[in-house]
């Protein structure tokens, strides 16, 4: 997967380089390049915002530096196109899901905007012939979208192939589609048996995978009744048994 970040400030990405996502990019998994916006604006201040049409607060981002930078994107492969990413706290709200979606995909570009966003006409532009996604983090301001990007990123690139390592599956993810899908994953436990008078539930020393499976699922219910109450209105009852009701 190629990933393109276009911002003004690209060092805001250098986690990337470490980890989980940096051990990607060293075995060419993914390919992310990093890009300054101010290299498209060329007046003496590398000027990128201007005041908004209308009046009210703030600054939006001039259209002509982000045109001319996702066009020098683009044109890095003539035979390709990305998905364009906008993070924003208006747009359709990443998940588990859309981050599956995203990693099927083999090239990103992300957009992250600072000040009050992006003059409207460039996703305008894009949107005609590109796949453009204004999505959302959360319910919440950041002072710009480079953290967003370093979650999407991440919540992406831990799905991709040969990432997670054998030892690790995403589909028991919470969230995952499927058997977790709207269910907060339970308790977990390490050695010692025993921690400051804490001894780790008998149950997951039993041994008995079927029990300790019927366990896990019982915590990942309470725990998601306690945090998400609403996430188990949206369960498919079919995926409830008697068992599960009872709880
Ligand atoms: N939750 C989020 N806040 C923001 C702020 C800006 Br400015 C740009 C993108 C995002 S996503």
């Amino acid at each position: 997967m190629r990933i393109d970040i276009i911002s003004i400030f690209p060092e805001y990405f250098a986690p990337l380089g470490v980890s989980l996502i940096g051990k990607a990019r060293e075995r060419g998994i993914l390919d992310v390049h990093l890009h300054q916006l101010r290299d498209w604006a060329h007046d003496v201040h590398r000027t990128v915002d201007d005041t908004p049409y209308g009046g009210g607060p703030g600054m939006v981002m001039k259209p002509e530096p982000w045109g001319e930078a996702i066009d020098a994107v683009l044109a890095a492969d003539q035979d390709a196109r990305p998905r364009i990413i906008v993070p924003t706290p208006s747009g359709v709200p990443f998940t588990q899901r859309l981050a599956m979606e995203y990693a099927a995909e083999p090239w990103l570009l992300f957009t992250p905007a600072r000040y009050e966003g992006i003059d409207s006409r460039v996703m305008a532009e894009y949107g005609s012939r590109l796949r453009v996604d204004e999505v959302s983090i959360g319910d919440y301001v950041l002072a710009g979208g480079e953290a967003a990007v370093l979650v999407m990123v991440e919540a992406v690139g831990r799905l991709l192939p040969g990432v997670l390592g054998n030892a690790r599956s995403a589909v028991d993810d919470s969230f995952a589609p499927g058997e977790m899908e709207n269910l907060l994953e339970g308790p977990v436990y390490t050695k010692p048996p025993e921690w400051r008078g804490h001894e780790v539930p008998e149950i997951l020393l039993s041994g008995h995978h079927g029990k300790i499976a019927r366990w896990r699922r019982d915590e990942a219910l309470r725990r998601t009744a306690r945090n998400r109450a609403e996430l188990l209105a949206a369960l498919d009852p079919a995926t409830l048994d008697k068992h599960d009701r009872r709880l």
